[in-house]
């Protein structure tokens, strides 16, 4: 076949190809071999320039069919030489009869979701007992048999079916990372016979053998035109060939089908309602959509009012709106890249059902797909849209990806209760009670079928969600500017924050995970947010990683408890779950609200946090903690406060993780913490040298290390040569008397526990909490639920209380100093190697830098442990003391 063609031979070929097409469309042929046909018959340039022209009757006849052929051919010439050698092998054994095949790659075994954690940590749960207000809960310690629904299925019974209702059971390409193709050609003999790297529907190197001009038009075609910043990086980067399965897995925008020609068809299409999946990588709904074989309509709908539950809960805040709209921006680009458009909807106040309606009727559609949330409130929302459509005649399906486990699925058979509230709790119900197997990642998808028509939708700005306010000069107050500077907005920023974190962060994630100066920990909790990345394609990643850190993986486990803890009770964002506590007195002082709001309080470390939440909306884990410590245990103001201004301010404003967090954080929650962070102390764990104060606080960026966290003790003429001047340049300490404060709160708490005492087990000394039903009839059997709602009698379960609180009912006189279980962390040194260093010290420096680097370590690791709910680490030789307790402000 080396002869060269002669045009009129090629009208020939053409001509029989186009017979055997309609073999195709008859289901005489499949496509890998219609299209080895044509590879064999026409060569390798001519089938690159004719193939597209050769099949667009099909786009409207079997648009199904036409998307599959065009992921075969942008498969086939996207790869590099050595590839192809491999594709003209893989296309030659299409004449081999079956038991021939070679055998194909064994299917890795996906994680299931037991929990899908590290091992898990051995309970922390004070006391135990159990008792009820006015009904005994039998069965706490309840044990059923496990339940085994879902263990043990393949992987391949959780992807997606095939229009044709065959399950893909093409394995995945990379075992270690089981990213699982798109099963657009179940039937080609090419995709179930062959071990090739990529099979049609996996996405394609994001390069091709194509006209420059073509490639520059593409580039063109990609440029968002709403995106007048340009801040959406996957649309104005050139696409980079990489053979790297991780790097391949980036650039969501950049697939090699952008802007191939896909007819619009008039079949009537599916409506894909994208919420907070705003994604191509791994994204089921959007699999889902494409299986049926008909156009799709991605379509976003904003709703605000639906957001919010009964209490006060800003679900989207200023911050969070601000990244949906960078979002929304990115996610068009890449949907243009597909061919295909998103289309936006501001729905009238409270009616997604209404927008949904009315794209139906614009439409025609039959079929609405949507990724599940977890909010009580919006899955009753969407109840009442699936009653509203059914009424319409259209089907609704729901597919699950925004946790690893639907939290409504979580049972607590065969664990009980005990310790409720805390992750390892959490992990048990997973491992007991297993969900369906997780399954493997999907990878986006190469085409999508188009409408006829688009019907019309609103314009990104008319959404409002960008608006900046203006000063009375009528110029902009960009409060944004900062957060465009440190964010990328796309799916692709969420992978390469993935990448970067596993090749680096990782490394520091187990020991220094707290460490404001330096970025240890992944910043993907934004994208996870908006469901720019799924946590199924996270844990997928973190665990094929060369390491491992189980402590990463269970903050997933950590993300699952919130929802599931949201999921049981609906007033998390908004009512204590302590009863007791509901009674506590908070201090109303604006003033000190508004300091710790502007990261102006007088703390380094406090101020140096919030104003990088302000400027960059957002700050790790460890300074979160911190400025609630600061928020609830000094300056007493309600931890709704704080619940709130992160809502506002955080771009991953999670309703379910932040009303968990400050429940906790504010003493209200199922898992009481059992520490406080010290607004000076803390430093030595987060910031020793004190670089993050300098970057966050520049104003006192010329203090030395050793007193840049309390600059108070400075004395005068340093003040001065660093440019501090109290109350100019940087403010007072707002409150001066931490000892005295924080000794209050605990009176405080003693109080209301000793006053409203049937909400403390008498046998534990534990705080109890009212169930909600679901867990009493879990508890109970569905008989006991039964009952509980004739009777209507509440049932209390003792929950997690922090040791000082138990300690002080004991001894209610007792001063905050002398109580043992002291929560505030200061660290802890050994007595013995104090001396030593003191010794040490004198004669020999650098002896005690080193030892100054195994304290700090060592204190890292008391922190750490208490943050993750584990137990202490057993002391080492000598006798461990804490270190001299804080004086007034100064330690
Ligand atoms: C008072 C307070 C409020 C918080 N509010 C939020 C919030 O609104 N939204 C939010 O996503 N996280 C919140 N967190 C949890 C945590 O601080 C952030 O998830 C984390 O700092 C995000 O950074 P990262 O992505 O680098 O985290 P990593 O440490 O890299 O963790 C990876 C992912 O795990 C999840 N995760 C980590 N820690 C937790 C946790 N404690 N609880 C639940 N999920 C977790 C997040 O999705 C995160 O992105 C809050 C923590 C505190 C103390």
């Amino acid at each position: 076949m080396n002869v060269k063609r002669t045009i009129a031979g090629a009208a020939d070929n053409i001509a029989s190809l186009s017979n055997t097409l309609q073999q195709l469309v008859l289901g005489g042929e499949d496509p890998g071999g219609f299209f080895g046909i044509c590879v064999s018959s026409m060569g390798h340039s001519e089938t690159l320039s004719v193939f597209p022209s050769l099949i667009q009757p099909l786009a409207s006849v079997d648009p199904s069919q036409h998307s599959t052929l065009i992921a075969i051919y942008v498969e086939y010439f996207s790869k590099d030489e050595e590839d192809e050698l491999e594709v003209a092998l893989a296309l030659s054994l299409l004449d081999v009869k079956p038991q021939q095949k070679p055998a194909c790659r064994p299917e890795p075994r996906p994680p299931v979701w037991q929990g899908g954690y590290p091992a898990k940590v051995g309970g922390s749960i004070p006391g135990g007992a159990t008792k009820s207000k006015t009904t005994t809960l039998p069965g706490l310690s309840y044990a059923q048999s496990a339940a085994t629904g879902g263990r043990g299925r393949r992987p391949s019974e959780n992807l997606p079916k095939t229009g044709s209702g065959v399950p893909s059971s093409t394995p995945p390409t990379h075992p270690s990372r089981g990213r699982a193709p798109l099963p657009t050609d179940t039937h080609s003999t090419t995709s179930q016979t062959t071990r090739h790297k990529h099979v049609p529907g996996l996405p394609a190197p994001p390069t091709f053998h194509q006209s420059d001009r073509r490639q520059d038009a593409v580039n063109d075609d990609a440029r968002d035109p709403l995106d007048t910043e340009g801040t959406c990086p996957d649309q104005s980067q050139k696409p980079k060939r990489s053979k790297n399965r991780r790097q391949r897995g980036k650039g969501c925008g950049q697939r090699a089908v952008v802007g191939l020609p896909h007819s619009p068809s008039a079949t009537p299409p599916v409506l894909l309602w994208l919420r907070r999946d705003l994604r191509l990588h791994d994204n089921p709904a959007l699999i889902g959509s494409l299986q049926a074989g008909a156009p799709v309509v991605p379509v976003f709908i904003w709703s605000p009012e639906e957001e919010e539950g009964p209490g006060v809960t800003m679900a989207t805040g200023g911050a969070c709106r601000y990244w949906l709209h960078q979002a929304l921006a990115c996610l068009q680009g890449a949907l243009q890249l597909l061919g295909s458009h998103l289309v936006l909807l501001k729905a009238d106040p409270g009616s997604s059902l209404g927008a949904l309606l009315g794209l139906v009727g614009e439409t025609g559609a039959r079929t609405v797909l949507a990724t599940a949330l977890y909010e009580p409130w919006l899955r009753e929302r969407d109840q009442r849209v699936e009653a509203g459509l059914r009424r319409a005649g259209v089907a609704w399906r729901m597919v699950h990806s925004y946790c690893l486990r639907d939290p409504y699925s979580v049972s607590t058979q065969g664990v009980g209760l005990r310790g409720l509230g805390s992750v390892s709790h959490f992990i048990s119900c997973c491992e007991q009670n297993p969900g369906p197997a997780l399954g493997p990642s999907l990878d986006p998808p190469v085409s999508m079928p188009t409408p006829s028509q688009w019907p019309p939708g609103d314009p990104l700005d008319a959404l409002g969600l960008a608006r900046m306010p203006r000063r009375k000069d009528g110029t902009v107050i960009d409060w944004a500017a900062n957060i465009r500077a440190s964010w990328d907005f796309s799916e692709q920023g969420a992978h390469a924050r993935l990448e970067a974190f596993l090749q680096d962060g990782v490394y520091r994630y187990e020991k220094e995970s707290g460490r404001a100066d330096s970025p240890n920990t992944s910043c993907l909790s934004p994208y996870l947010h908006w469901g720019q990345i799924s946590p199924r394609w996270l844990l997928w990643d973190a665990k094929s990683a060369r390491c491992r850190p189980q402590k990463f993986q269970r903050k997933l486990a950590w993300r699952d408890l919130a929802y599931w803890q949201l999921s049981l009770f609906p007033a998390l964002p908004w009512e204590s779950l302590r009863p007791a506590y509901k009674a506590l007195r908070w201090s109303s002082d604006r003033g000190h609200l508004k300091a710790w709001q502007r990261g102006r309080t007088g703390y380094p470390l406090v101020d140096a946090a919030m104003r990088q939440l302000w400027l960059t909306g957002w700050v790790n884990n460890y300074m979160r903690h911190v400025v609630a410590s600061f928020l609830i245990a000094y300056l007493h103001l309600p931890w709704q406060e704080g619940y709130l201004w992160f809502q506002d301010t955080l771009l991953d404003a999670d309703v379910a993780i932040d009303a968990m967090m400050w429940q906790n954080g504010g003493m209200c929650g199922l898992d009481h913490w059992n520490f406080v962070m010290h607004p000076v102390d803390a430093a030595l764990t987060c910031d020793p040298g004190g670089s993050y104060v300098r970057k966050w606080c520049p104003e006192l960026a010329a203090l030395p290390d050793d007193i840049i966290h309390k600059p108070w003790r400075c004395p005068a003429s340093i003040l001065r040569r660093a440019g501090v001047a109290f109350g100019h340049t940087y403010p007072e300490p707002i409150v001066t008397d931490l000892e005295a404060r924080r000794g209050q709160s605990l009176q405080d708490v003693a109080q209301v526990r000793s006053t409203l005492s049937e909400y403390v087990d008498e046998r534990s000394g534990c705080d109890l909490v009212p169930l909600p039903p679901r867990l009493v009839a879990e508890a109970l059997g569905s008989a006991g639920g039964d009952q509980l709602r004739t009777g209507g009698e509440q049932f209390l379960l003792p929950v997690i209380t922090r040791m000082e609180f138990k300690h002080r009912r004991g001894d209610p006189g007792e001063d905050a100093a002398s109580n043992p279980y002291d929560a505030v962390l200061k660290g802890y040194v050994n007595r013995k190697r104090d001396e030593t260093v003191a010794f040490l010290n004198q004669r020999d420096f650098s002896a005690s830098v080193m030892n100054e680097g195994a304290q700090r370590r060592e204190r890292l690791d008391s922190d750490m442990r208490i943050l993750e709910g584990l137990p202490r680490a057993p002391p080492g030789r000598g006798r461990a003391r804490p270190t001299p307790a804080a004086q007034g402000q100064t330690s």
